[in-house]
């Protein structure tokens, strides 16, 4: 609609927002800090209707947000146009794409922050967004009341415990049960062990980890910190994956429950805790499959205790993906994989029998070249289903259906 307005009026305008945020204009300039209805007179960029006042002090700086400068339009635009824009450029044509799934304000229940201790003053927060500097949190608007509250509350005990100048990561997850909260490249003394078990902190809190070197230890357990799949707990190991927001996971099992409907028997790849695999077992009979053996253990345990009818598999799928003959006799195949995609995983789809394939990918790109891999072996691509799971950035997945 800009795209065409402007083409008319012969105006220079924005059209478009690229990959990483920019504005483009019809004429392929990028801009910066625009957004598309903005007009380019001379040098200067007049804000159009679609600007929004961005919600947060730390805006522009923060890693975090890179889209708070544009309407709700404008974010929805970004989550579909990305992917779209990924599988044109990789010439797969999807027959339908919906309109996107956004997560609200302030709904991002695990986060992996920084902790930053410079010349004995901390900072926490996100990356700043053009270096590797954190920034610090005043406010967000991304993360829950609770997470927010935590990462405040934090701030004494890792000022007291970290070296004057250090490094940490700080990961935080919402759990029932209580909050999960991992510290990587801390070591597991008995200051911070002592240090934990007198914190009281006002948000319940069940499990406290340390990464040093490789090795997790817990140094302060007060609850399970437990997720729910499909209606069975899951026991989360420390640092295991789950989906950013609690909508945004409904949303892409909603996708997967629809796309392998009647399937009967479902191999769930990049399993995880089974996020998928425990609602597909309430229908169908499923096989688990990842590289993480703590998630797998824990899905297993889960799913024998509520008697679903789940087999895992611990595997490389990098490495060893399931081959077209282990593939014979599944209805359908949902594969989440990391940022990278699935390439080898995809190759061995691409020649199998297996007649749908339900694709849940948090990078379009790595997606529009396992796209292509599918179309070429014979599936076509029915449906696919934007979402944008992390508000404001330009972070993107999606939810697909292929169908031989
Ligand atoms: C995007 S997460 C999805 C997890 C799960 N489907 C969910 O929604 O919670 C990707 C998963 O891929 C797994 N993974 C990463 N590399 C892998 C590999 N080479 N082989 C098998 N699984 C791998 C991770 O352990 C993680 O559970």
């Amino acid at each position: 609609m800009i795209a065409e307005r402007a083409r008319q009026s012969g105006e220079t305008v924005v059209v478009r927002l690229a990959a990483r945020g920019d504005g483009v204009t019809a004429d392929g300039r990028y801009l910066p800090g625009a957004v598309p209805g903005d007009r380019i007179v001379g040098e200067d960029v007049m804000p159009g209707p679609h600007r929004a006042a961005p919600v947060c002090e730390h805006f522009g700086r923060c890693g975090g947000c890179q889209l708070q400068h544009g309407d709700e339009e404008v974010l929805a635009n970004f989550v579909k146009g990305r992917v779209v824009g990924a599988l044109q450029s990789a010439g797969v044509e999807a027959e339908m794409v919906a309109d996107p799934h956004l997560s609200p304000p302030r709904s991002r229940r695990r986060a992996a922050m920084r902790a930053e201790m410079r010349d004995g003053t901390l900072a926490l927060g996100f990356n700043e967004e053009s270096s590797r500097a954190v920034v610090d949190l005043q406010e967000c608007h991304v993360l829950t009341p609770d997470l927010f509250t935590l990462a405040q509350e934090l701030r004494p005990i890792l000022s007291a415990l970290m070296p004057k100048r250090w490094i940490c990561g700080v990961t935080l997850t919402e759990a029932t049960g209580g909050a999960d909260i991992l510290i990587s490249n801390l070591s597991p003394s008995r200051e911070v062990v002592h240090a934990f078990a007198e914190w009281e902190p006002t948000i319940p809190v069940a499990r406290v980890s340390v990464e040093d070197g490789g090795r997790t230890d817990i140094v302060l357990q007060r609850g399970k910190p437990v997720q729910t799949f499909g209606g069975v707990d899951v026991a989360m190991p420390p640092a295991t994956f789950l989906q950013a927001t609690a909508d945004g996971e409904a949303a892409l099992v909603a996708a997967a429950l629809d796309f392998t409907s009647g399937a009967g028997r479902v191999a769930d790849l990049f399993c995880g805790l089974g996020t998928f695999a425990l609602p597909l077992s309430a229908e169908a009979e499923v096989l688990a499959a990842d590289a993480a053996g703590p998630a797998v253990a824990a899905l297993e345990a889960a799913a024998r205790r509520a008697k679903r009818r789940v087999r895992t598999l611990h595997r490389d799928l990098f490495r060893r993906p399931m081959t077209a003959k282990e593939l014979a006799g599944y209805g359908a195949v949902v594969l989440d994989p990391p940022r990278a995609g699935a390439k080898a995983q995809v190759e061995a789809l691409a020649a199998s029998k297996v007649p749908v394939v339900a694709y849940v990918s948090c990078n379009p790109s790595t997606f529009a070249r396992d796209a292509a891999t599918l179309v070429r072996g014979g599936y076509a691509l029915t449906e696919v289903r934007p979402i944008g799971q992390f508000r404001w950035s330009t972070h993107v997945e999606l939810a697909a259906r292929f169908v031989r």
